[in-house]
């Protein structure tokens, strides 16, 4: 298995190009399955999770083609299947994002069951519960989720609580449902909105995506489309918190500043000089940071996605900072790997008390999950000595060629291929 290798190697300078977002992919190339027509993505990146939903769109029957220009054209028009395995939904559990899609196209979907993962048990009950209460009939059964309707039939949905892809795999079934769709209790988040561009340049008649109440005309048939989706808000705030961590001058580019205030808020707070262009953004600090607080909820709060990297930016911080996780239960599996490299947290429940300390150390640490390995990274670039992360598989799922656009910024990371790092 691959590693990284990391020494802290002072202040990042430069520029570099943030990525299509993975969160805004996901639902996109599912949505391709309501089409009657192929669909082509854009500004996808180069994943593991994309690795992953391209191969289950081609168990499912659908034809892929990939061009150079990080377009992926789907043609749902071969579709034979819809059955999702579960070796392919245990690697990814955004792979339930094809059961809306799937009932509400074809009238039927068997998807297993994605079951908990490292940051915590992540049922799927309100997937379920609005699919119930579109029409469809539920089913579970050998560890599948069996879905079956004729023709789904609009409805009124409240979400009892906010989900991201929950709303999004209603949103998509609902375009193609007999009748009116609302959505109460929608997540906020701006992959919700990529989707529902997504979906409109498809055909599809939505109004009210990026509030919390989404209104849905159904359709008989959605066509082909061309979407482009939008810039990582996450892979940018993870080299926004570098960055106030080594210490430098970075500009961020093909990003949103837009899509990112809650965390610019928290960089600003913590001493960063921040400038906003229309596609980039620019972040100065020329001083160690000063610890945040922070509470994760649903979007425009804090985003859950980018606890991890600031936990680390406290750990080297000036002064204390408590983080609440509200959204996981178990999202503090990179506390106990930070503690190795010499960090002072305490945690109770959804809380954890970070007292910043001077310098971390580096050590061998393990990645848990994929922002998790975020954190180590961050840690491992301003840590004295050499800092050596196992189980970069979690990184790969999320961040495109991290160690390149790391290096490119001045810093001292490599990936040791499994071959070399087992001889
Ligand atoms: C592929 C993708 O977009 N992943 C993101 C998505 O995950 P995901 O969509 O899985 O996360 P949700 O927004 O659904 O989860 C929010 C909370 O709702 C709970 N819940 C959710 C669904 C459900 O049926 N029942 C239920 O109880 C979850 O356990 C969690 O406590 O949003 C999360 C919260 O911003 C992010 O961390 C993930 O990066
Ligand atoms: C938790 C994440 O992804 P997923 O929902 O795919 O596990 C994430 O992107 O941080």
């Amino acid at each position: 298995m691959d590693q990284l290798l990391l020494r802290g190697n002072g202040p990042l300078r430069g520029e570099l190009r943030i990525s299509g977002a993975k969160n805004a992919a996901l639902p996109c190339l599912a949505a391709t399955l309501l089409a009657r027509e192929p669909v082509r993505i854009r500004n996808i990146p180069h994943l593991r999770d994309i690795t992953t939903t391209l191969e289950l769109l081609s168990t499912l029957g659908a034809r892929i083609l990939v061009d150079g220009q990080l377009g992926i054209e789907v043609d749902p028009r071969t579709v034979h299947s819809l059955v999702a395995p579960y070796e392919l939904v245990k690697t990814m559990r955004a792979s339930i994002l094809v059961l809306g899609p799937l009932v509400a196209r074809f009238g039927a979907a068997e998807v297993s069951l994605p079951g908990g993962c490292a940051i915590g048990s992540r049922p799927v009950n309100l997937h379920l519960a609005g699919l119930q209460a579109l029409g469809a009939e539920i089913a579970l059964e050998d560890g599948f989720v069996k879905a079956r309707a004729k023709r789904l039939k609009g409805a009124r949905i409240v979400m009892d609580m906010v989900s991201v892809t929950g709303t999004e795999n209603l949103l998509m079934a609902a375009t193609l449902a007999e009748g009116y769709t609302t959505i109460e209790n929608a997540a906020c988040e701006p992959e919700v909105v990529d989707l529902a561009k997504c979906l409109t340049a498809m055909g599809a008649r939505i109004a009210g995506a990026g509030g919390s109440v989404i209104e849905i005309e159904g359709v008989a048939e959605l066509h082909g489309a061309e979407h482009s989706v939008l810039p990582d808000r996450i892979e940018t705030g993870t080299y926004l918190v570098a960055t106030a961590m080594a210490g430098g001058d970075v500009t961020l580019k093909r990003t949103d500043p837009r899509i990112l205030d809650a965390v610019m808020a928290k960089l600003r707070e913590a001493g960063a000089r921040i400038d906003e262009g229309e596609n980039s953004i620019r972040i100065r600090m020329d001083r160690r940071p000063r610890a945040v607080d922070l509470r994760t909820a649903p979007y425009p709060a804090f985003p859950t996605d980018m606890q991890a990297q600031f936990m680390a930016m406290n750990c080297i911080a000036e002064g204390r900072g408590v983080l609440t996780e509200t959204i996981f239960e178990n999202r503090f599996m990179h506390v106990s790997e930070l503690q190795r490299l010499g960090a002072d947290i305490s945690t109770d429940g959804k809380i954890a008390v970070v007292r910043g300390v001077p310098r971390l150390r580096g050590a061998p640490v393990m990645a848990t999950d994929l922002r998790a390995s975020a954190s180590l990274v961050l840690a491992g670039l301003v840590a004295e000595g050499e800092t050596r992360i196992h189980r970069i598989y979690h990184l790969d799922r999320g961040y495109e060629v991290i160690e390149e656009k790391l290096s490119a910024l001045g810093a001292d990371i490599r990936r040791i291929s499994g071959e070399r790092s087992v001889a």
